[in-house]
C-alpha cells in the first residue's frame, strides 16, 4: 500500500454536539483511552472556550494519553486560541484546530463579515496560535457553499499564516461524491503552497452521504479523514469511523490506502459509545449494528454453513466481535470470567473487577446463561471509583390500573440511609418523585427509554433516564435489571450521582 490515511476523531467534540450525548469527565477520559487503544492519529478532545468543564476534560486527556495528538478547537479570535493551548499544552503531541466561515450566507448573516475582513482574521489567528504550537488546522466552515476561488484565497493565507493541516468540511452535509472530489482537485491544483499540506475532510449526514463523500475525498487527494465513533455528530452526524475505516480496510483492492487503526477494537469503542451516550444504533447500521452479521434468510444460512464468503465481506472477529466459546453461568470462576471479557476487549482494574466479578455472580443466580451483551450491560453499568454517591438499599412499589402508584425508596449514601414515599399514576414516576424527595434537588426527567438488552424471559432490562438538575447541563444516568422497575430507579440513582460528581 502507497498512501496512508490519517483518521481525526471528533467523538468528543463534534458528536458531543449530537443532542442527548453530553458526556461527563469521567466518560470522556474512558473514550479518550479507547480512542488511544483504536490508534486514531488525532483526538480532537473538545472545544476548550465552551466551558471550563470541557477545557478540563481536554487537559485530563492531554495529561493521560499518548501516542495520539490531542486536538482542541477554537473559533478565530485570541480568547478562543489561548483557551485551546492551555488545555492541550501538556500532551505529548498537541494541536490548535481553528475555524472561520466562508460561505455568503454564514459571513454575511452569521458573523457579519466581508470577505476581506475573514481572510484579515484567518491571517491574524492562524498566525496567532502559530506562536504556541507548530500543529495548526484551519477549517474553512460551510466550505461546500463556499466560492471556490475565494477558498483558495483563504487557505493559501491560512498556509502563509503556519497552518500545516487545511479541513475542507461540508459543514450542512450538501455534497455529493463526485461534486466534493472536483471540489478537492480544483482546490489542489488552484490554491499556492498547498501541495506541502495536510488535506483533511469533514463531511455530515445530513444526506446520509458522509462516509461515500468522505471516500470520494480520499481518492481525490484527502490525507486525513474526520470522523466519530457510530457517526454521532451535530444533526444527521458525521461520517461513522468504522464505516470509513471497513470501507478502506475491506476495498484495499480499489483505494490501496492504508491507516493505523486497530479495526479489533471498534466493536467496543462502539458499545463503550452506546452506553455512555444513552443513544443506540439502528441494528441495521453497518459494522457494528446487532444485524451487521446476522444471517437471517435460509438461502443465506445454507450459504454462510458451506462458506462464510458468500454473504460475509469481513469477518465479526476484524472488528472486535468475539467468537462465543466458553458459556458463562453460575458455576464459572473468576478465571473464565475475566478471559471473557478480556475477549470482549475489556481490561478492568482490579477494582472494576471484583465489582462487576460480584454483580455478575448475583445475575447468575437469577439468569441460566449470561451472554455478551449481559457482560457488557454489567461493565456499564458498574460505576468508576467515585462515582457512587447514592446506592439503592430497597425499594417498594405498589401498582395497578385501579390504584394510584406508591413508592417508598430507601437509599444509602457512605453509612447514612434515607428512605421516602411518593405518589403518581406511574409506578415508575412514584419512584423517581420519591428520590427526588431525598436528594432535595429539583430534579427534571428530560428522557426516559427502557429496552430489553438480551432476549428470553430472564432478559435484562437497561434503563435510560436523562436527567437534569436545578435546570443544569442534562446528564446521562443508565440502570440494568431483570426487573424493569429496579433497572428505571438504578438509571435515576446513576443521573444523580453523576451530576453531583461532575
Ligand atoms: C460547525 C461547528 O460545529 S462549529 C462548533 C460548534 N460548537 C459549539 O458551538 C459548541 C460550543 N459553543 C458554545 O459553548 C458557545 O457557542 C460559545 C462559548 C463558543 C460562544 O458562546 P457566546 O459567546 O454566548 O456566543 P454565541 O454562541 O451566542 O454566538 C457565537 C458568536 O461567535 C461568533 N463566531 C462563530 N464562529 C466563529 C468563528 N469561527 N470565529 C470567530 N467568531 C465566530 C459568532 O459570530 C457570534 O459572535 P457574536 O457573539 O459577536 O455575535
Ligand atoms: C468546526 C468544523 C470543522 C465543523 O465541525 C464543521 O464544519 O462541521
Ligand atoms: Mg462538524
Amino acid at each position: 500500500m502507497g498512501r496512508t490515511i490519517r483518521i481525526f476523531d471528533t467523538t468528543l467534540r463534534d458528536g458531543e454536539q449530537s443532542p442527548g450525548c453530553s458526556m461527563n469527565l469521567n466518560e470522556k477520559i474512558e473514550v479518550a483511552k479507547q480512542l488511544e487503544m483504536l490508534k486514531v492519529d488525532i483526538i480532537e478532545a473538545g472545544f476548550a472556550a465552551a466551558s471550563p468543564g470541557d477545557a478540563a476534560a481536554i487537559a485530563a486527556i492531554a495529561d493521560i494519553v499518548r501516542g495520539s495528538t490531542i486536538c482542541s478547537l477554537a473559533r478565530c479570535n485570541e480568547k478562543d486560541i489561548d483557551a485551546a493551548w492551555n488545555s492541550i499544552r501538556r500532551a505529548e503531541n498537541a494541536r490548535i484546530h481553528t475555524f472561520l466561515a466562508t460561505s455568503p450566507v454564514h459571513m454575511q448573516y452569521k458573523l457579519k463579515m466581508t470577505p476581506d475582513e475573514v481572510v484579515e482574521s484567518v491571517a491574524h489567528n492562524v498566525a496567532y496560535a502559530k506562536k504556541y504550537c507548530d500543529d495548526i488546522e484551519f477549517s474553512a466552515e460551510d466550505a461546500c457553499r463556499s466560492d471556490l476561488d475565494f477558498l483558495c484565497r483563504v487557505f493559501e493565507t491560512a498556509i502563509k499564516a503556519g497552518a500545516t493541516t487545511i479541513n475542507i468540511p461540508d459543514t450542512v452535509g450538501y455534497m455529493i461524491p463526485e461534486e466534493y472530489a472536483a471540489r478537492i482537485r480544483y482546490l489542489r491544483e488552484h490554491t499556492p503552497g498547498i501541495e506541502n499540506i495536510v488535506l483533511s475532510c469533514h463531511m455530515h449526514n445530513d444526506l446520509g452521504m458522509a462516509v461515500a463523500n468522505s471516500l470520494a475525498g480520499v481518492e481525490a487527494g484527502i490525507d486525513q479523514i474526520e470522523c466519530t465513533i457510530n457517526g454521532i455528530g451535530e444533526r444527521a452526524g458525521n461520517a461513522s469511523m468504522e464505516e470509513c475505516v471497513m470501507a478502506l480496510k475491506t476495498r484495499a483492492d480499489i483505494f490501496g490506502i492504508a491507516c493505523s487503526i486497530d479495526t479489533t477494537q471498534i466493536y467496543r469503542a462502539s458499545r463503550m459509545i452506546q452506553t455512555i451516550t444513552g443513544v443506540s444504533v439502528a441494528p441495521t447500521k453497518p459494522i457494528v449494528g446487532a444485524n451487521a452479521f446476522a444471517h437471517e434468510a435460509g438461502i443465506h444460512q445454507h450459504g454462510v454453513m458451506e462458506n462464510k464468503e458468500t454473504y460475509e465481506i469481513m469477518t465479526p472477529e476484524s472488528v472486535g466481535i468475539p467468537k462465543n466459546a466458553i458459556v458463562l453461568g453460575k458455576h464459572s470462576g473468576r478465571h473464565a470470567f475475566e478471559e471473557r471479557l478480556r475477549e470482549l476487549g475489556y481490561t478492568l482494574d482490579q477494582e472494576k473487577l471484583n465489582k462487576t466479578f460480584e454483580k455478575f455472580k448475583a445475575l447468575a443466580d437469577k439468569k441460566k446463561v449470561i451472554k455478551d451483551r449481559d457482560l457488557e450491560a454489567l461493565v456499564g453499568a458498574v460505576p468508576v471509583s467515585g462515582e457512587e454517591r447514592y446506592t439503592l438499599d430497597r425499594f417498594v412499589i405498589n401498582s395497578g390500573n385501579t390504584i394510584t402508584s406508591t413508592a417508598v425508596i430507601r437509599v444509602k449514601k457512605g453509612d447514612e440511609t434515607f428512605e421516602r414515599a411518593a405518589v403518581s399514576d406511574g409506578p415508575i414516576n412514584a419512584a423517581f418523585r420519591a428520590i427526588n424527595k431525598i436528594v432535595d434537588k429539583d430534579v427534571e426527567l428530560e428522557d426516559y427509554s427502557l429496552r430489553s438488552m438480551t432476549d428470553g424471559e430472564d432478559a435484562q432490562a437497561e434503563a435510560i433516564a436523562k436527567i437534569s438538575v436545578d435546570g443544569g447541563e442534562i446528564v446521562t444516568g443508565r440502570g440494568v435489571s431483570t426487573d424493569v422497575i429496579e433497572a428505571s430507579i438504578k438509571a435515576y440513582i446513576n443521573g444523580i450521582n453523576k451530576y453531583f460528581i461532575d
